[in-house]
């Protein structure tokens, strides 16, 4: 284990080894159930990776719901469920919202009484209309481009076991879904996935990440990275063509190289620079940065200290 100023780094050789003893393995049913969730993950991921950090996950919420707690007891009030909140940052198609569908899965295996829920931020982006109308259509998903406040309030509700209701964002319309909502309400543990999840508000006196007990960075090198949003590219493209309402229909009926070409330079001119200029910023405010090399395979990971 590598040490660095507040994380400590450590290579996946290593990681494995972590709290195997005390783990109940996973049964084959639980693995085959989780495989066919997340096709491409494979299963010496979860039993090398995720499972230790299945363990580690299980320690804060238990030490989560202690000190509210206490603090209740302090303050002379009834001890009440706070829901956790686990953030999970990273680029345009690093693998957040696959890293969060496999850890509601896991987590809801190990925890099955408890309620697990996993929201995305995309659904906070302002709908194409306000982005055009705002002349913000090229700067989709940097800062600006998202309803902050909204998804502070969003999160706030949450914490205080309020109904909670998020907008649906659809990459195949290119837009918010009208009038389609995920309906949250009083989970134990809420996943918040999305690129902004760990930046600092521009205008509000309250961050995203105050409501986060856990926080998780996914981050890999950009060729990598540039090459995974080509091929999810590629996969909206195979299934466009059925669709006319869907955003890619012309480009799928069209020269699938000029398509590529297009892509590559969305990549180039808009995610490029919200990877660099605001999304790789927020990597050392994560608790755990998890590193991915080709492939998606992990390599390493660094656990903050303190
Ligand atoms: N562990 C993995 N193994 C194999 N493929 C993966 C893995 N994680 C993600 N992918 C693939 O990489 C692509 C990007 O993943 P995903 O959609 O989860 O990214 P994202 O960070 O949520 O993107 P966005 O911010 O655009 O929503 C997808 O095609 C997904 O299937
Ligand atoms: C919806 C976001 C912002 C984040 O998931 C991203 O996938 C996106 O659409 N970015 C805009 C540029 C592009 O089309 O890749």
């Amino acid at each position: 284990m590598e040490n660095q100023i507040n994380y400590y780094k450590i290579a996946r050789e290593e990681w494995r080894n972590f709290y195997q003893d005390h783990i109940m393995p996973l049964t084959q049913t639980e693995l085959s159930k989780i495989q066919s969730l997340n096709d491409r993950i494979s299963t010496t991921d979860v039993s090398e990776v995720y499972m230790p950090l299945i363990h580690l996950l299980k320690m804060f919420v238990a030490t989560h719901q202690k000190l509210q707690d206490q603090q209740a007891d302090f303050l002379g009030i009834k001890p009440h469920k706070v829901p956790f909140i686990l953030g999970i940052a990273g680029s345009v198609a690093v693998g957040k919202s696959t890293t969060a569908r496999l850890l509601k899965t896991l987590l809801s295996e190990v925890y099955p009484t408890k309620k697990i829920e996993l929201i995305t931020t995309d659904g906070f982006l302002y709908p194409n209309a306000v982005l055009k109308k705002k002349g913000l259509m090229s700067r989709k998903g940097f800062p600006e481009s998202y309803d902050m406040e909204r998804l502070v309030h969003f999160i706030n509700d949450v914490k205080n076991n309020l109904p909670a209701k998020a907008p649906v964002y659809s990459h195949e319309v290119y837009d918010i879904v009208a009038d389609q909502y995920e309906e949250i309400y009083s989970p134990d543990i809420l996943i918040v996935e999305g690129i902004n999840v760990l930046q600092l508000p521009s205008q509000q006196k309250i961050y995203v990440s105050d409501f986060f007990d856990f926080s998780i960075y996914v981050d890999a090198k950009e060729e990598d990275i540039k090459q995974w949003y080509l091929e999810r590219f590629g996969m909206l493209l195979d299934t466009a063509f059925k669709d006319p309402k869907n955003y890619y229909y012309p480009y799928a009926l069209g020269d699938r190289k000029q398509a590529f070409d297009m892509a590559a330079k969305v990549w180039d001119e808009i995610d490029h620079p919200n990877l660099h200029d605001y999304i790789l910023p927020t990597r050392n405010r994560a608790d755990l940065i998890i590193v991915k090399g080709k492939n998606h395979r992990i390599n390493e990971l660094l656990l903050r200290k303190y």
